[in-house]
C-alpha cells in the first residue's frame, strides 16, 4: 500500500521540480483511481497493476455502460435483447472475465510449480478454500465473480474517498495543517504503521466528515421480502426501495443546523455519538450487508492522506468546476485539480 502511494508522490516531485514555479497541478481523482486500483491489486490479488489494468480498464467502462443501462426505464427482459448497450456491456463483461481467469491461471501454474508465496492475499486465501478436503468448494467461476466485486466494490469507492478528502482539505488549510501536525507527531517522517495510523484521531474525524458529504455510495437498493410498514409508509412486499444516503447525511434533522457545513469535530466523540441518531452515517451501510471492506478502506484511506500530508501542501487549482456526479459512486465530473507544493525539496 505505502510503496504503491510512495511511487505515485515521487512522480508528483519529480514533476514539481521540472515546473519553472515550482509548484504543479495534480488531476487527483485519475491519481487516485490509478492507486486504488494498484493497491486493490496488489493487496487482495498479488498481481501488479500492470496485469490488473486490463481488468480495471474494461471494468471501468463496463460500469459507465451499466450506470447508463440503469438509468433506462427497465423493460422485463429487455436485458437479454441484443441491443448495442448489451452488446458491448456482454463484450466488455467477457473481456473483464478472461483477464481475470488469467491472473487465477498464472497464480495455479505458479502454485503448480512452487513459485508462488502470497497465500494470504485474498486470491491466495480463495484458491485454498476452493481445494479444502479435496473437494472443490468454489470453482474458478465462482472465484471470478468474487474477484469482480472485490474490484469493483475497493476501487471506485475508495478513490472517491480519497478525492473528496483531498478536495475538502484543499478548502480547509487550517484542517489541512492540523492534520499535519497530528501526523508529524504520530508518525514523524517516516512510513505510518498501523499502530500510529490508529493514533490520527483527526484524520480519521476528517475522513468521516469526507464519507458524510460526500459519501461515495450515494443510495442503497433493498428489496421488502415481506409486507411492512416504514414509518407512516406501507411498503408491499416485492417492492425496491431506494434509501438515499447523500439526503439522510445531511438532515438538519439528524446531524443539526450546520449538517451542510464541513465540521469533522462532530465526529470527535466517536459515529454514533456525532448525530442525533446513532446509525445516521451509513457510508458503509448497515446490518449483514455492510461493507466488509470498510476497515481495510479507512486504513488505506488513512495511510495515503498521511504520506501526501508529510511531504505536499494542497491547494484547490482556480481550474476546478464544482460538479459532483454519481456514475454508480459519487465522482467530480470534471476531475479534481489540486497544485500541490512540496514541503521539502
Ligand atoms: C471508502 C470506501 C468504501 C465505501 C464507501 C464502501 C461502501 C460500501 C457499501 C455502502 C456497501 C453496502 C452495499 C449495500 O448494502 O447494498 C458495501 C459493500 C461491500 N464492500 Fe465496500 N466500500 C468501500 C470500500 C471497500 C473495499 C476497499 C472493499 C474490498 C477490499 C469493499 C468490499 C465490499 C464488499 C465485498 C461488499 C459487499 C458485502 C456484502 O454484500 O456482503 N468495500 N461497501
Amino acid at each position: 500500500m505505502t510503496a504503491c502511494t510512495i511511487s505515485m508522490l515521487d512522480e508528483w516531485k519529480n514533476q514539481v521540480v521540472a515546473a519553472e514555479d515550482h509548484c504543479h497541478s495534480v488531476e487527483m481523482n485519475r491519481e487516485f483511481r490509478e492507486l486504488a486500483a494498484d493497491i486493490i491489486a496488489q493487496t487482495a490479488f498479488g498481481s501488479s497493476y500492470a496485469q490488473g489494468l486490463e481488468v480495471f480498464e474494461a471494468q471501468e467502462e463496463l460500469q459507465k455502460y451499466c450506470a447508463a443501462a440503469h438509468t433506462d426505464i427497465f423493460i422485463p427482459g429487455s436485458q437479454y435483447l441484443p441491443t448495442p448497450l448489451n452488446l458491448q456491456i456482454w463484450k466488455l463483461d467477457k473481456k473483464v472475465r478472461t483477464s481475470l481467469k488469467c491472473i487465477i491461471k498464472s497464480r495455479l501454474n505458479s502454485k503448480a510449480t512452487g513459485s508462488s508465496c502470497e497465500a494470504d492475499d485474498l486470491l491466495g486465501l480463495m484458491l485454498e478454500a476452493s481445494e479444502s478436503d479435496g473437494k472443490p468448494k468454489l470453482n474458478v467461476n465462482e472465484i471470478i465473480e468474487e474477484c469482480k466485486t472485490f474490484f469493483f466494490a475497493g476501487h471506485e469507492t475508495s478513490s472517491n474517498l480519497l478525492t473528496w478528502t483531498v478536495f475538502l482539505l484543499s478548502l480547509h488549510p487550517e484542517w489541512q495543517e492540523k492534520l499535519r501536525q497530528e501526523i508529524l507527531k504520530e508518525c514523524g517522517m517516516g512510513i505510518p504503521d498501523a499502530d500510529m495510523l490508529a493514533k490520527l484521531k483527526l484524520v480519521n474525524m476528517v475522513l468521516l466528515e469526507a464519507l458524510r458529504l460526500y459519501s461515495p455510495a450515494v443510495e442503497l437498493f433493498r428489496q421488502a421480502t415481506k409486507d411492512m410498514k416504514l414509518g407512516d409508509v406501507m411498503i408491499p412486499r416485492g417492492t425496491c426501495i431506494s434509501i438515499l444516503l447523500a439526503k439522510i447525511h445531511i438532515r438538519k434533522e439528524y446531524w443539526g443546523e450546520d449538517a451542510n457545513k464541513f465540521n469533522p469535530m462532530r465526529f470527535i466523540n466517536g459515529i454514533s455519538k456525532a448525530a442525533k441518531h446513532p446509525n445516521a452515517l451509513l457510508a458503509f451501510s448497515l446490518g449483514p450487508r455492510t461493507c466488509i471492506g470498510q476497515n481495510f478502506a479507512m486504513l488505506e484511506a488513512k495511510s495515503v492522506i498521511a504520506l501526501i500530508l508529510q511531504r505536499f501542501s494542497l491547494c484547490l487549482s482556480p481550474e476546478y468546476k464544482h460538479a459532483p456526479v454519481e456514475i454508480i459512486t459519487l465522482q467530480p465530473q470534471h476531475g479534481l485539480p489540486i497544485i500541490v507544493k512540496p514541503l521539502h525539496l
